[in-house]
């Protein structure tokens, strides 16, 4: 047995209490779903990474139904710039030719899904990892973007929309404990792999699995406004401003895409948190302290 620190009698109060404030929480969401979209650029300390590892782990002990879909952007730029070539973005998409599509699989299927799945055993999960080539259960077809006039579409190669997520497979899972961890790699009509935008992957998944919670992960305390302060609940109709503006830009524009869309797809709460933060997971589902950005839909 490891030697016991003694603690002040205060400290001591303040854990209990902090713990006893778990409890409805637990109680709320045992046995609900909760998707964790778990960005690259939230994953880059390991520091960080052990402590998200070990708070998925708690959730799925306390009975919860913790589903991982990750992300790997700067971990692929990383990769990209090894073999001489540039990540290149369009409205938060990677421009994905077929050279970056083999990396892209690399890491996204490869080294950051299996980093994350074998992190999360160590620390006492059953995690299994899956792409949706895996009993094909992410369908996507080839995405264009919108240009400047009504007409105009924007080639962006291999980056995939997504058709459809089969729930079963990630259900499957959940009932016998393992713990899902998803990269965002869809199969299109011919075995084709497509890039997803991670985000879209964890909204979509979200309203298909009738998850309780959506938590996006990333690297920011939440959405901000012009002047950089944090706005703690947003709607449809504000986020529509925002854009427009040029106040929401790059990767948080798919993001909040998706988040709209689950929550007015009946998700019932949407969360952008700030992954930097030690145990953020932690604090927004287990205490009372909301973290971040809330979305829900209009009144
Ligand atoms: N209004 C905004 N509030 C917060 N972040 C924003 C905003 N507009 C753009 N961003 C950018 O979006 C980034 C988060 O998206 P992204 O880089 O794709 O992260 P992730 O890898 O977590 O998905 C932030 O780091 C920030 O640079
Ligand atoms: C089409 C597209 O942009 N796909 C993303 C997939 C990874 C991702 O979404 O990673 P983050 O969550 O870390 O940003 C990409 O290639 O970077």
């Amino acid at each position: 047995m490891p030697a016991i620190e003694p603690i002040s009698a205060q400290t001591a109060a303040d854990k209990a209490s902090v713990l006893a404030e778990a409890m409805p929480y637990i109680r709320r969401f045992y046995d609900k779903t909760i998707v964790i979209k778990y960005g690259g650029n939230a994953m880059i300390e390991p520091e960080l990474k052990e402590g998200f590892a070990r708070d998925v782990v708690l959730l799925k002990l306390v009975g919860m139904n913790p589903v991982v879909v990750h992300g790997g952007g700067p971990q692929i730029n990383d990769l990209l710039n090894r073999v001489g070539k540039q990540g290149e973005f369009i409205q938060g998409m990677r421009v994905t030719d077929s050279e970056t599509m083999e990396i892209v699989e690399m890491v996204l299927g490869g080294l950051v899904n299996k980093e994350i799945v074998s992190l999360l055993n160590q620390h006492g999960g059953r995690a299994v990892g899956l792409t949706g080539k895996d009993g094909h259960f992410i369908r996507a077809k080839k995405m264009f973007l919108k240009g400047e006039g009504d007409e105009e579409q924007i080639d962006i190669g291999q980056v995939g929309e997504i058709e459809s997520i089969d729930p079963e497979l990630v259900a499957l899972l959940d009932t016998r404990d393992f713990i899902p961890v998803i990269a965002p790699i869809g199969v299109g009509a011919e075995g084709e792999a497509f890039n997803i935008n991670a985000d879209l992957v964890a909204g979509k998944l979200a309203e298909v699995l009738g998850a309780e919670k959506l938590i996006l992960m990333t690297n920011t305390p939440g959405v901000l406004d012009k002047q950089g302060q944090l706005l703690t609940g947003l709607t449809p109709s504000i986020v529509d401003q925002l854009v427009a503006e040029g106040t929401i830009s790059g990767g948080m524009i798919p993001k909040i895409a998706s988040a709209l869309e689950a929550a007015v797809n009946g998700v019932n709460a949407v969360h952008i948190i700030d992954g930097r933060v030690k145990h953020a997971l932690l604090l927004e589902v287990l205490t009372d302290h909301g973290v971040g950005t809330m979305i829900k839909r209009d009144e």
